[in-house]
């Protein structure tokens, strides 16, 4: 397939668990912690640790293998990659990380336990926050409100205070606001703070999206496709901000992406998926060269092209 199209990026529509939306409705109306599910309890993680990390992950939709035996391990502060070709299993893999799916083989190790499905509902007290391929934002509330709504699941007042306005309700309300108007500053999002999401070109929303991740600050970020559909000059800025609230606030990030140049200019190490198997695991300039990977991930892309891959950095 040839890069270009890679670069644009196909929006597609994807299957995601209802539950993964409750951490941006209304605090009334928020899904409760569950009652303890790890699978296996295991002793607090060290500071060396895999922030991350998946073992022997298998995944099958009736006939169709989407994850066979996929290892990957995600250190702490990484900015780390997930490529393919379109079907290569990048979403389900994803969505596996993220308990949307239960895998058929295998754990997930998260905030030192392990996982045979991740409780998905409890995604945010386990400090990881996600961002969707299609946005998830409310287009009729503020920039303001969208992103608060990202410490919707910490909210500990009654629904009695909540209604009123009163006690402890009205703190937490005036906390979450103050967190979200950092959020926006950071990410330049400040001059729109009170524009309704639905208005804004579909950069900015991105970027709110990206802000809403952010406001509970997250130890794990996952991003599905954080610049599909965008321009190259927004894709360039996102990258940036990325890695900038990487640096700033040292969240793990693990990405899918299909803009391979940007993914070779941001991330740390890329993990190179092909019909759901992973062919690759290395730095970008071993990915860049790896036979393997141009073979197949690059398809008919030639020399040149898989050269222009140096050229596609996002300008950070
Ligand atoms: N819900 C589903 N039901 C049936 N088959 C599925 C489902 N989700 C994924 N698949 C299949 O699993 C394989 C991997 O799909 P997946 O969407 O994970 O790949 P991808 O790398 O994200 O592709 P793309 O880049 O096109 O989004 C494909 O063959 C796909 O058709």
């Amino acid at each position: 397939m040839p890069l270009a199209s890679y670069a644009l990026g196909v929006m597609e529509a994807s299957v995601y668990a209802p539950e993964v939306f409750a951490r941006g409705l209304p605090a009334s109306l928020r899904v409760e912690a569950q009652p303890e599910d790890r699978t296996t309890a295991v002793p607090a993680a060290d500071a060396a640790a895999p922030v991350l990390s998946l073992q022997g992950i298998g995944l099958s939709f009736g006939g169709v293998v989407a994850l066979a035996e996929i290892d990957l391990s995600v250190r702490p502060g990484e900015i780390r990659a997930i490529i393919g070709p379109n079907g290569a299993g990048k979403s389900s893999l994803i969505n596996v990380i993220s308990g949307v799916y239960r895998a058929d083989r295998g754990h997930v190790r998260l905030d030192g336990a392990s996982y045979a499905q991740v409780p998905t509902q409890r995604l945010a007290h386990l400090g990881v926050a996600r961002t969707f391929q299609n946005l998830a934002l409310f287009k009729g509330l503020s920039v303001l409100d969208n992103v608060a709504s990202g410490l919707a699941y910490r909210v500990r007042s009654n629904f009695a205070g909540q209604v009123l306005g009163i006690g402890r309700s009205r703190g937490e309300q005036r906390d979450f606001l103050s967190r979200a108007d950092q959020i926006l500053e950071f990410l330049d999002l400040t001059a729109i703070r009170h524009r309704l999401v639905g208005t804004l070109p579909y950069g900015l929303q991105k970027r709110v999206e990206l802000a809403r991740a952010l406001v509970a600050r997250p130890r794990l970020l996952l991003l599905d496709e954080p610049m599909a559909g965008m321009t190259a000059g927004e894709k360039s800025e996102m990258a940036a901000f990325v890695r900038a609230a990487r640096d700033h606030f040292a969240t793990t990030v693990v990405l899918i992406e299909h803009d391979v140049g940007v993914v070779m200019g941001l991330s740390d190490r890329i993990a190179v998926l092909d019909y759901g198997r992973k062919i690759a695991d290395a730095t970008p300039d071993e990915v860049r060269n790896d036979q393997r990977v141009i073979d197949a991930y690059l398809g008919v892309a030639s020399n040149d092209e898989a050269l222009s891959l140096d050229e596609g950095r996002a300008g950070i």
